[in-house]
């Protein structure tokens, strides 16, 4: 049985954890919803974690639907999201047709894509189409050249605008939303506030569910990961045992700890 819309609604209503991992080709898509994760993202950051690039800007739309293809063969159930990359979204028409080769071609159930107010027209027009749609608010990694890697809405007219940000993505027709560093009392009245399932990374231990860059849980990220992931590897003995352990750890509220964050 494969996980669907309703079935993440429910957990988020019932308060059990969502648990959502990347991944980006067949064989880690098997092992991962081999797992029971519920959710895999072909997130963007194949771009620094595949690809080598120091960003996610350089990643093409054809190569998202590549990304996206390979995992759809390799999920057996888990809900399978894909980013939309940057600049595949600038207009309503543009967000369609980029969109709609996510879902065609690549075989996803549904698409993200990052920002607030800018995206809110995008939204609807997906939703109004049958096209379910993930929002992401907070840490922008497409917008890196402008914002930088920094933790959002730590002041109060920052943190106000998130949450009338959430509600608008909401309100627009955005079924799921990705709250990434965002501080963690602010992350819980998004949530609670939310009717839709919350699915933070780096933002505490009180969204709907957590998400975590593959290559970061399995320790062969090159360079630094983020202060906010965490090596499974240390305590496996098997990349299934790893997966297993983030399964568990997220389930039971383990993952993330006070520790797994960024100033
Ligand atoms: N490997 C990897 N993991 C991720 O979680 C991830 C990616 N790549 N690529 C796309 C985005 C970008 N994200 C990032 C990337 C870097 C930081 C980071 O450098 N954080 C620093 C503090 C930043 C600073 O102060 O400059 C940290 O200490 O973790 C955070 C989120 C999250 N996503
Ligand atoms: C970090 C997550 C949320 C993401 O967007 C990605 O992996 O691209
Ligand atoms: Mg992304």
């Amino acid at each position: 049985m494969s996980v669907t819309l309703s079935k993440l609604k429910k957990m988020h209503q019932a308060k059990q954890k969502i648990v959502c991992l990347t991944a980006y080709d067949a064989s880690f898509a098997h092992w991962v919803s081999a797992a029971g994760v519920e959710v895999i993202l072909v997130g963007d950051s194949l771009g620094m974690v595949v690809q080598g690039h120091a960003t996610t800007l350089p990643v093409t739309l054809d190569e998202m639907v590549y990304h996206t293809q390979m995992v759809q063969r390799g999920n057996e159930q888990a809900w399978c999201i894909a980013d939309l990359p940057f600049m595949s979204d600038t207009t309503i028409e543009q967000t369609m047709q980029s969109a709609a080769r996510l879902m065609k071609e690549g075989g996803a159930n549904m698409v993200k894509l990052e920002g607030g107010v800018r995206v809110l027209q995008s939204v609807s027009a997906l939703s109004a189409l049958g096209i379910p749609v993930c929002g992401h608010l907070g840490l922008l990694p497409q917008s890196v050249e402008k914002y930088g890697y920094k933790v959002q809405g730590k002041d109060s007219v920052s943190a106000k605008q998130l949450v009338n940000e959430a509600v608008a993505l909401q309100d627009s027709g955005a079924e799921m939303l990705v709250l990434e560093c965002v501080p963690a009392e602010l992350a819980r009245e998004i949530t609670d506030l939310l009717n839709i399932p919350v699915i933070g990374i780096g933002s505490g231990k009180n969204t709907s569910g957590q998400v975590l860059v593959l290559n970061d849980m399995l320790g062969i990220t090159v360079g630094k990961s983020p202060k906010f992931s965490k090596n499974f590897m240390l305590q496996s003995t098997s990349i299934q045992d790893a997966l297993a352990h983030y399964v568990s750890e997220v389930k039971a509220e383990i993952f993330p700890s006070d520790t797994h964050v960024i100033a």
